[in-house]
């Protein structure tokens, strides 16, 4: 598997229409996207473009979000999962089954529309790991 680039930082929030002014106000973000839900997978999605990433502020859509848990348990949200880009998904979910990780589900069309998947934070130094496919075009 060939490792791609950094393509978001994944912060949880119990509001994100509250976390918004902190981003602008504290952080200088100057592009801030419309916030958008995602109930497929059980989030609300803002992102905020840097010079080199993107933040991906994600909100529980509701209390069977795969977040809630993170929330209840940081209840003022922090730092949830890091993303990277691969040029393939079932190649990149191959190479992590086959070093024993746990891959948390199947692939499935994230934020970006492009395939995703997660790895356990157990398996990856403590840091919840989301690969997504590169989209068409930025390779
Ligand atoms: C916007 C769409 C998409 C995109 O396109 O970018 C997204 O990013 S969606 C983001 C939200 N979706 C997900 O996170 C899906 C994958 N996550 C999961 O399946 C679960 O969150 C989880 C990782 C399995 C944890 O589930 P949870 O119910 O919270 O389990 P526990 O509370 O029992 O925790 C187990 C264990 O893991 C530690 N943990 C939990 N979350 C994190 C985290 N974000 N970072 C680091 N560690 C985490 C937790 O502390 C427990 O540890 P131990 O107590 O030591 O067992
Ligand atoms: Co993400």
């Amino acid at each position: 598997m060939k490792l791609g680039r950094l393509n978001h930082v994944g912060v949880a929030t119990p509001s994100i229409a509250d976390a918004i002014p902190y981003w602008r106000d504290m952080m200088g973000a100057t592009a801030i996207g419309e916030p958008f839900d995602l109930p497929a997978q059980g989030v609300k999605v803002c992102f905020i473009d840097t010079p080199n990433t993107q933040i991906e502020l994600i909100e529980p859509y509701d209390a069977s979000s795969p977040i809630a848990a993170f929330i209840a348990k940081n209840p003022a949200g922090g730092q949830h999962h890091v993303c990277y880009e691969v040029p393939d998904i079932y190649e990149a979910k191959a190479w992590f089954e086959a070093k024993g990780a746990k891959v948390l589900g199947e692939p499935r069309i994230g934020a970006h529309g492009t395939p995703i998947f997660f790895v356990h934070p157990r398996d990856m130094g403590g840091v919840l790991t989301e690969f997504m496919e590169t989209p068409k075009g930025d390779h």
